[in-house]
């Protein structure tokens, strides 16, 4: 039997992902043994600063990607949400299992829920997206940069002055925390959830002909199209981590997709939404991208960028 080396990343999350997939590809009778191989990227080694400041996307997979360039390892579980728009020569994101919950939850002190915080709450994000589009519905509340993996967040909830912070519904539910520490599920009416949130992507050589074809009996066609819609719209638009957006896109009753995306200003006081409908994934987010640059988005990236400058 071949021996697969799968990547992965030390945190948790990334571990208990990693091994969702090789039990997944096990249970459908893949011939392959595996074998774990531990990357540290340089996204787990800079936790002191914000994200967007030090590179932000590519953080987090440029390590892995070079080990499997470099044939140390077959294939890599990553957040797709994690994923840069363009992979590297010779690597593919050989399937896109089904979707976990994509909606961002708020984790809050007593328990209440976004428009219930007192005035002038604390609230823990690190992320542009969460931060714009909280403030535009409660422009009275503080945000305060966090940053660690899912149960460094929780403990400091506890231990440090926040009142509130926010997390991703999908990473607490693979790390095993149940429902009831959420506060309240925010809805995309609300925080549309970043693009590819929930979802993962499994990496491997282009040329991996056996790999990729167990990968594909584990896709999941409507999260497939949906994240196609959602990546083709964050490429349209630059694709910056340093700007509040975010995308998120179901497959409705007709089989049309339905994409919901936004770009913001950073304190959230302007913020254009589009909704585009239609069969093809990536002509509905690009064209999602296309009304919002027209509308200003445009020239709202350019001032963001010129202030980081
Ligand atoms: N930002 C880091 C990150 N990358 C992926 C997830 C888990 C959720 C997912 O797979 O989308 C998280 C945690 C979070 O945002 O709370």
């Amino acid at each position: 039997m071949r021996k697969i080396i799968v990547g992965s990343r030390r945190s948790k999350l990334a571990m208990t992902q990693t091994n969702w997939v090789i039990d997944q590809l096990k249970k459908i009778g893949a011939p392959f043994t595996f074998d774990l191989k531990e990357i540290v990227t340089k996204g787990d080694e800079i936790l002191n600063v914000t994200l967007s400041k030090v590179g932000g996307k590519g953080l987090f997979v440029k390590e892995i990607e070079q080990a499997m360039l470099n044939k140390e390892i077959d294939i890599a579980v990553h957040s797709m949400k994690d994923m840069p728009a363009v992979l590297p020569d010779g690597l593919v994101i050989g399937t896109i299992p089904e979707r976990e919950d994509p909606r961002d939850v708020l984790i809050s002190k007593e328990n209440r829920s976004l428009r219930d915080l007192p005035a002038g709450a604390i609230v823990g994000t690190s992320s542009l997206r969460r931060k714009a589009q909280i403030l535009n519905i409660r422009p009275d509340l503080e945000i305060k940069w966090i940053r660690g993996n899912i149960d460094t967040r929780l403990k400091k909830l506890e231990t440090e002055e926040y009142d509130a912070i926010i997390l991703a519904a999908a990473g607490l539910s693979r790390m095993g925390w149940q429902a009831e520490v959420v506060s309240e599920y925010l809805e995309p009416s609300d925080c549309i959830p970043a693009v590819g949130q929930g979802a993962l992507a499994i990496e491997c050589r282009k040329d991996d002909e056996e790999i990729l074809q167990w990968l594909a009996k584990l896709n999941c066609p409507k999260t497939n199209r949906a994240v196609q819609a959602e990546r083709a719209f964050l490429n349209k638009i630059g694709g910056s981590c340093q700007v509040p957006v975010g995308g998120y896109a179901v497959i409705n009753a007709e089989d049309d997709v339905v994409l919901n995306a936004f770009v913001a200003s950073g304190n959230g006081k302007t913020i254009f939404k589009e909704t585009v409908v239609g069969k093809d994934a990536v002509a509905v987010g690009e064209k999602a991208g296309e009304r919002l640059m027209e509308r200003g988005a445009g020239k709202l990236i350019n001032e963001i960028l010129k202030q980081l400058e």
